[in-house]
């Protein structure tokens, strides 16, 4: 189908954790009649443990691994789109390879959105815990997000788009990306 033949064959989704990659990306896939795949769910599957037990054992760096690899093997994939976890494209080689092989959608949320978002799911997230593994809450949490994402925001802001979703709902998230993804298609039908 023409209109299908002009989009990218994989999208990216990146963004701080609980920006909604993983609620979006099937939605958004289902929109385009492609395939959706949470590279987490991936990493689990071939390590054969949850996120939390990786991190236990081996550390950031280990899981840091996985997800590099992880990545690399969307490569053969055609007509997906990917919710990456919110740190896979924040390194240089990461980010410049998903820049290359896809295109790659920032969901941009306020703190104080994701603060809200992220207190009853901090359990699942190593990052968002203290040293005794105890999920952060209220200002610590807060913190925790803010300080993280001034970190890691101008790595997400390399995003081919910057979708802004504070105050929308998952429906006008998905549409909002739709858009984004629909002018890329204009302007890349102009240029031919
Ligand atoms: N507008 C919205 N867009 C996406 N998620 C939302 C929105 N409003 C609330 N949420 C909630 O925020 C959380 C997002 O988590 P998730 O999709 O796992 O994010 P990520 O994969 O980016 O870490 C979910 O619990 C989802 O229901
Ligand atoms: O931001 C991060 O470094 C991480 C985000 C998580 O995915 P989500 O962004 O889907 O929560 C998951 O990959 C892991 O806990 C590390
Ligand atoms: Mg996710």
């Amino acid at each position: 189908m023409q209109w299908q033949a002009a989009f990218p064959t994989r999208i990216y989704l990146t963004g701080f954790m609980g920006c909604g990659k993983s609620t979006i990306g099937p939605l958004l896939a289902r929109r385009l009649g492609y395939t959706f795949l949470d590279l987490d769910a991936l990493i689990v599957r071939q390590a054969g443990r949850s996120i939390p037990e990786i991190f236990a054992e081996g550390g950031e760096a280990a899981f840091r691994a996985l997800e590099r690899d992880a990545l690399r093997r969307t490569a053969a994939l055609d007509a997906y789109v990917i919710a990456t976890g919110g740190g896979a494209l924040v390194s240089d080689d990461n980010l410049a390879w998903a820049l290359r092989n896809g295109r790659v959608v920032y969901l941009q949320v306020s703190a104080d959105e994701l603060a809200r978002r992220l207190a009853p799911e901090a359990a699942g997230r190593p990052l968002l815990q203290d040293r005794h593994r105890r999920p952060l809450q209220g200002a610590a949490l807060r913190r925790r997000i803010a300080a993280m994402l001034a970190r890691r925001e101008p790595w997400y802001r390399r995003a081919h788009h910057v979708v802004a979703t504070d105050g929308l709902s998952v429906e006008e998230t998905v549409e909002a990306v739709l858009h984004a993804l629909r002018t890329y298609r204009a302007s890349r039908n102009e240029r031919r």
